[in-house]
């Protein structure tokens, strides 16, 4: 199909027009330079779109990247692209600093599924808050290994092992959390939601993370929480047997049970984000780059750690390519010969060249709204 003809397709539902197309001198749509282009890979193992639209059990997609090489836009169109192939959708930002309201041109905050309008299909959109999910984090915690528990045990004439709860640490990691722990507790919160009986339906989730440095420390984040939290309960058992009958004298043992169970739940959540991250059959990690020499370096740090954590990685997505020439712009020429550098280094690194990569071209419009990141999709995706 024209390229023309594929626009006027998209563009008679949804008012998406680009300024610039370039010319196809009437060959087909596929072989047009704008389009996508799936630069194969060794063994060709890895297929496209096709292989992951196909199968109904849930599947999780999570782009990552430098910061602010598309990983949004990529996300979003994907999402939008499940969702017209029959794939009852959700699209999650984790990053805190969120830009899907911004990539969809419609407010999606507020920290719960919100349907994104315009849209053929479903599809909903979700911005976890960060802040509301460490809140939660900070409660449960708090009334269980915090000062409240320690002021009780205190009270008891428990002050060793309260003092052995003060060695964890948790309030301090509370206050001063590292990098990478909002996004743990956030996407830890989000598998509560999604495994919600009431979402079982949504076949397919892809999330948006946070930039690099972010997603590195997250993926060692759940292994750290997972101890600190799993010390704090063993202590909550001995305490439970020390103090039973004090606390039902006093009156608290329903209280106390119920956080018991709380932080346990966040607990087993933790160790499902990080199980959920290691299985290849649910989960798919899609690396998001540019052209250029420092987020060719980037990436590759990040595939080489992804794959150290045992994160399935098939994709490489290569954005914001420069179309062909289509005048003598100089400026254009050095920039391409730059750019192709930079797709060289990527080819030849040990690890990047080893992915199926995929080419997205630079539009000259930003892709903001449903009919633009269709528009993308169509060309990324395939
Ligand atoms: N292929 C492209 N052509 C033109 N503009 C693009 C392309 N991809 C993304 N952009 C634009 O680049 C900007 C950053 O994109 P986006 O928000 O998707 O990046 P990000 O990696 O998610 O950023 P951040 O790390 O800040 O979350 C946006 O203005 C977006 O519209």
């Amino acid at each position: 199909m024209a390229i023309a003809a594929l626009f006027r397709r998209v563009a008679k539902t949804q008012k998406f027009i680009p300024l610039f197309i370039p010319p196809n001198h009437g060959k087909p749509f596929k072989h047009h330079p704008f389009y996508a282009r799936s630069v194969t890979t060794p063994a060709e193992a890895v297929v496209g779109f096709d292989e992951m639209v196909s199968g109904s059990h849930r599947k999780y997609y999570m782009l990552g990247g430098k910061g602010g090489v598309g990983k949004t836009s990529c996300a979003a169109a994907l999402a939008v692209k499940f969702a017209n192939h029959g794939h009852p959708t959700i699209v999650v930002s984790t990053d805190p600093a969120h830009s899907l309201s911004d990539s969809f041109a419609q407010d999606l905050s507020g920290g719960t599924l919100v349907p994104v309008e315009g849209m053929e299909s479903p599809l909903f959109a979700l911005e976890v808050n960060p802040e509301k999910a460490k809140e939660e984090f900070r409660a449960a915690s708090q009334k269980t290994g915090g000062t409240g528990v320690k002021d009780f045990m205190y009270g008891l004439g428990l002050g060793t092992l309260a003092d052995q709860l003060g060695e964890l640490k948790l309030e301090a990691l509370l206050d001063t959390p590292p990098p990478g722990f909002d996004e743990a507790i956030a996407i830890s919160q989000v598998m509560q939601f999604v495994e919600s009986q009431a979402y079982s339906s949504f076949t397919r989730i892809v999330f948006d993370t946070a930039p690099t440095g972010h997603t590195l420390r997250l993926l060692s984040l759940p292994d750290f929480l997972d101890a600190s939290i799993g010390k704090l309960m063993k202590l909550k058992e001995k305490l439970a047997s020390a103090t039973s009958a004090m606390r039902s004298l006093l009156g608290k043992q329903d209280a106390q049970q119920d956080n018991s169970h709380k932080l346990e739940q966040l607990r087993e959540r933790m160790v499902k984000v990080r199980d959920l991250f290691r299985d290849s059959y649910r989960t798919e990690f899609i690396i998001v780059t540019i052209p250029t020499v420092m987020a060719a370096h980037e990436s590759s740090r990040l595939l080489a750690s992804l794959r150290k954590e045992g994160v399935p990685v098939q994709r490489l997505i290569v954005n914001q390519i420069l179309p062909p020439a289509a005048s003598n712009c100089k400026f254009c020429e050095m920039k391409r010969k730059d750019q192709n550098r930079a797709l060289d280094i990527i080819q030849k690194d040990p690890e990047l060249g080893s992915l199926s990569t995929i080419q997205s071209p630079l539009f000259d419009v930003e892709i903001t709204g449903v009919p633009a990141l269709k528009f993308m999709g169509e060309l990324l995706w395939r």
